[in-house]
């Protein structure tokens, strides 16, 4: 538990009703800094702190706290004795979630002084006539959170109930098991899955998330699974809501984060109009204000996100919000690895033999040198623990590979890593091939097919959720057909986002899986949200379920997956390959067939990218305003495979990785 836990800044509207009942006293701050803490006496108060105005304690005695909406940065606090309400709002999520979690264990009077207590201590002070002085409530502790949840009836006290014999609780806990019906402990708050709270940053997650908070503009960057996504989550719930727009260049990448697409957000369409007709687009009402209203713009997998777009989008920007700084003045928090996968070429951007464009990538814009002020890379992985795993994915991220990879990824073909009847996924390098497996394989389960259509709030909408969410708009199911679990349901029973399984049964209308685990799950409608362009949350009620037989490499990018097969075979970007693999936690949990050095390939553009980026780290961290970024020192007599070679080199020199 932080010390922070006990302090949140954001807008704060105080009102004071008058006996009547109608709205007397009203105090607005843009801006104030709220603290618990407690006089001599030990009573609670909440000490609002506006910037220029003289701070005000309200009591908290009596107090009503509503809290429903937290994680959309918005609450309220009535104060019943003195008729006054405090609302909050533009609260960065995290830190609300946390306040008000402190607020309420600490007045549920468990960790607190009974009333008795609290006269005595009250009259002893007033006899010693010492001034009343305030110190910061304490941090909530584990026993105090345990007896919390025990009073909110989460946790059952023994002696509530006369205690049932133990063969008694054995047949129960049997049935409730074979059901699919096992109660799942709960947390007293359950809060957005993208609050993850029971993770904790290292330290050099901390170091990013600090300077996001300075209001830079900054790039971070790292190998698969160094938990870019994840700070990128915590950096959202850290930042004021109003103004922060979260995206990615893929739907399934900005559903992860919470977020929508980069173009979706952007209003341009696929940004291939001119500059102006882009800027036309983009004044739209909707649009523009969207552009307006803008102050921190977030995206993740930046990978995919070309060079070309970043530029039109930087320039309307500036236009739209009739503002000369780079993108208008908006702070870029930027997240991705280059040597994940490129961008999609369209087809009028080929050269006339098929050449890719010479500038693809997002850092060989034009703006991108202008934008980014401060660059960092995360170096140690979390997806894998597995020293030798993340030395092989180390070696190909940079397309470097050696005979002893080879054999030893060759030596996977043959390991079984199916349990329970659960086969392994296979990735898939085209979404035609993993849609075909995925629909021969239900063809072929005899049995009656079960459709469950999912309930989008906005009909209007489907098309923009389908396209985001991993979750269909229709699934359909027999028993017998291979699923992946959409949702965390239960963390320590390994009922986790990603996992798989078999549907075992249909009950009650809803199916039951079985998980690699031996797990069941009785499968409950669950709510995926995508927010529009406009920040508005348009919600999808489904089954959190998909079909797993196989799946695309490009729908994988971001994925942590427990068993997976592949065929590397028909691979046809650089990086392909390495998200394919960097998707697995172990190898032991992967199985790759037709393995061959040639399906592995970096690009040597990035790779350039990285040598300098990686000086430039060691050199300064900050990089300079404006600082031309040098690519290529002119000198030329190297052939070029001699100078990739040797920059492959110069980068396994320095691990790019270490391990936790
Ligand atoms: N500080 C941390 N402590 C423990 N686990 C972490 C930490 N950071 C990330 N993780 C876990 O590591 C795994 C990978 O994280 P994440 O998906 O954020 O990585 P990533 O860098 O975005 O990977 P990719 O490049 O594949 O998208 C996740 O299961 C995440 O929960
Ligand atoms: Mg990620």
């Amino acid at each position: 538990m932080e010390p922070t836990d006990s302090v949140v800044t954001c807008a704060v509207n105080i009102e004071w009703q008058t006996a009547t009942g109608t709205t007397g006293r009203k105090l607005t701050y843009k801006i104030a800094t709220l603290r618990l803490i407690r006089n001599d006496v030990r009573e609670m108060y909440v000490e609002v702190s506006p910037d220029k105005a003289k701070p005000t304690k309200l009591k908290l005695k009596d107090v009503t706290v509503h809290k429903k909406f937290m994680t959309e940065g918005k609450a309220s606090i009535k104060f019943n004795a003195d008729r006054c309400i405090l609302f909050l709002s533009n609260a960065p999520p995290g830190p609300l979630v946390a306040f008000l979690r402190t607020l309420v264990i600490k007045l549920g009077g468990h960790a607190g002084e009974s009333e008795a207590q609290v006269q005595k201590n009250l009259r002893a002070h007033l006899l010693s006539g010492k001034p009343t002085t305030f110190e910061d409530v304490s941090p909530v502790t584990t026993a105090e959170m345990i007896m919390a949840r025990k009073a909110a009836g989460l946790v059952k006290k023994a002696t509530m109930t006369t205690p049932s014999p133990p063969h008694a609780k054995k047949r129960k806990f049997e049935e409730l098991k074979s059901d699919g019906k096992l109660p799942l402990p709960k947390k007293l708050y359950t809060p957005s899955p993208l609050i993850e709270e029971d993770i904790k940053l290292n330290g050099e997650q901390n170091e990013v998330l600090q300077a996001c908070l300075s209001g830079k503009n900054i790039f971070f960057t790292g190998s698969a699974g160094t938990g870019k996504s994840l700070l990128l989550k915590k950096i959202i719930s850290t930042l004021p809501p109003d103004g922060t727009v979260a995206t990615a260049s893929t739907g399934v990448a900005a559903c992860l984060i919470g977020g929508t697409t980069l173009h979706n957000f952007a209003g341009i369409g696929g940004g291939d109009a001119s500059l102006a007709r882009c800027i036309e687009l983009a004044s739209r009402s909707s649009s523009a204000q969207i552009w307006r209203k803008c102050k921190r713009l977030i995206i993740d997998e930046i990978s995919m996100i070309d060079s070309k777009f970043f530029d039109k989008i930087e320039a309307v920007a500036r236009n739209i919000r009739r503002n000369d700084k780079p993108f208008g003045g908006i702070q870029l928090i930027l997240c991705g690895d280059f040597f994940q996968l490129p961008p999609v070429i369209k087809r009028e951007d080929f050269g006339p033999n098929g050449t890719p464009p010479e500038k693809r990538f997002c850092f060989q814009a034009e703006a991108w040198e202008k934008c980014i002020q401060m660059v960092y890379e995360l170096k140690q992985v979390h997806r894998q623990t597995d020293a030798q795993f993340v030395k092989i994915l180390n070696h190909i991220r940079i397309g470097h590979i050696t005979d002893e990879i080879v054999d030893r990824l060759l030596a996977t073909s043959r390991q079984k890593i199916e349990a329970n009847g659960i086969l392994a996924t296979q990735l898939c390098s085209h979404t035609n091939d993993a849609n075909a497996i995925n629909e021969s394989k239900l063809e072929n389960l005899s049995g009656e097919k079960f459709v469950f259509k999912a309930e989008d709030s906005d009909p209007t909408m489907t098309k923009q959720l389908n396209n985001q969410l991993q979750v269909p708009g229709e699934l359909v199911l027999k028993i017998g057909a291979q699923v992946m679990l959409l949702r965390n349901i239960n963390v320590s029973a390994g009922l986790v986002n990603g996992a798989r399984g078999i549907v075992s049964k249909f009950k009650d209308g809803v199916p039951i899986v079985k998980f690699k685990n031996n797990h069941e799950y009785f499968c409950k409608h669950e709510k995926f949200m995508v927010r529009t362009a406009a920040g508005a949350l348009v919600v999808r009620k489904q089954i959190p379920l998909k079909l797993a037989w196989a799946f695309s490499i490009h729908k994988s990018q971001g994925l942590t997956l427990d068993c997976v097969e592949m065929s590397l075979s028909k691979v046809f970007e650089a990086g392909q390959a390495y998200v394919a693999l960097s998707r697995a936690k172990s190898l032991d949990s992967i199985r790759v067939l037709d393995f061959d050095k040639k399906q592995v390939w970096a690009n040597a553009e990035v790779l350039r990218f990285y040598k300098l980026f990686r000086r430039r780290i060691h050199d300064m961290t900050m990089i300079p305003l404006g600082e031309k970024n040098g690519r290529g020192n002119g000198k030329s007599g190297t052939s070029r495979d001699g100078k990739l070679a040797k920059l492959k080199k110069s980068l396994m020199e320095k691990p790019l990785v270490t391990i936790c």
